[in-house]
């Protein structure tokens, strides 16, 4: 019999990771070393189910997958929408809930309103472009941050911000708030475009035993 290939998985680092490797203790799949904090290893195998799992960070999650360097990602909504990359969205595990939002000092709904050529600040360009030129249809200055997104109207760098919101903390204590919702955002189950076709039994009881752990419809 032919020996059954290793499935990869790209993790995104950050705030996604342990609900992630929880939802995956679920359905059976362990990795007991990847939950280490004090570990400086990047890639974790797991022999007996053939699977490999590697924390990268979310915006480079995408790259793994279409390059097939990784068969399967989980990664934000958000960060699937900004970089466009030819991969297969499969499941929205319902989790990381969140959204993306215009947001600012109330004096700046005005400004939304009247369509006025506004500064907007944010990490995520292409959502911020797609929104305000594709929805919009208003021509907006985009200035790319790479963090700390809220200082941008504070300090006067512009006049609203796009990012996320999700207790609306951060916004409260800076005396923002949001004027505007682009889209709410979840986490995701990404899978490149050949394994899907190459692997594709293994991705699909995958899929339906994530489903049902999650309680997902359909
Ligand atoms: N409050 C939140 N802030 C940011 N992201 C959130 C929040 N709640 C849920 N998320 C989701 O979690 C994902 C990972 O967030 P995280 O902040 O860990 O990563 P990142 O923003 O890509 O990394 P970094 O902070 O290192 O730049 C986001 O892409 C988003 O989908
Ligand atoms: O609505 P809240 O619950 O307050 O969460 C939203 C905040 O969290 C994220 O920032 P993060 O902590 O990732 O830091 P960063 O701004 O440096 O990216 C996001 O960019 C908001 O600033």
């Amino acid at each position: 019999m032919e020996e059954q290939r290793y499935l990869t998985f790209a993790l995104g680092k950050g705030r996604l990771a342990k609900q992630t490797l929880a939802t995956f203790e679920k359905i059976g799949i362990t990795c007991e070393e990847m939950k280490d904090p004090g570990t400086r290893k990047l890639i974790f195998v797991n022999e007996d189910l053939k699977l490999r799992f590697f924390l990268a960070k979310g915006p480079d999650v995408p790259t793994y997958v279409e390059y097939g360097a990784a068969d399967i990602g989980i990664v934000g909504e958000d960060t699937i929408l900004e970089e466009a990359r030819n991969i297969y969205e499969v499941l929205d595990l319902g989790f990381g809930k969140c959204r993306m939002c215009v947001c600012g000092p109330k004096e700046s709904k005005e400004l939304l309103q009247h369509q006025e050529l506004i500064r907007v600040a944010t990490k995520y360009p292409r959502i911020a472009k797609n929104y305000f030129y594709n929805e919009k249809h208003q021509t907006v200055e985009i200035i790319k941050l790479n963090g700390s997104i809220e200082l941008a109207p504070i300090v006067g760098l512009s006049e609203v911000i796009v990012d996320i919101v999700e207790t609306g903390s951060t916004l409260r204590e800076n005396g923002l708030e949001v004027l505007e919702e682009v889209c709410p955002l979840s986490a995701r189950m990404v899978v490149n475009q050949v394994s899907m076709k190459m692997e594709y039994e293994r991705i699909t009881k995958l899929i339906g035993e994530l489903k049902q752990a999650l309680s997902i419809e359909g």
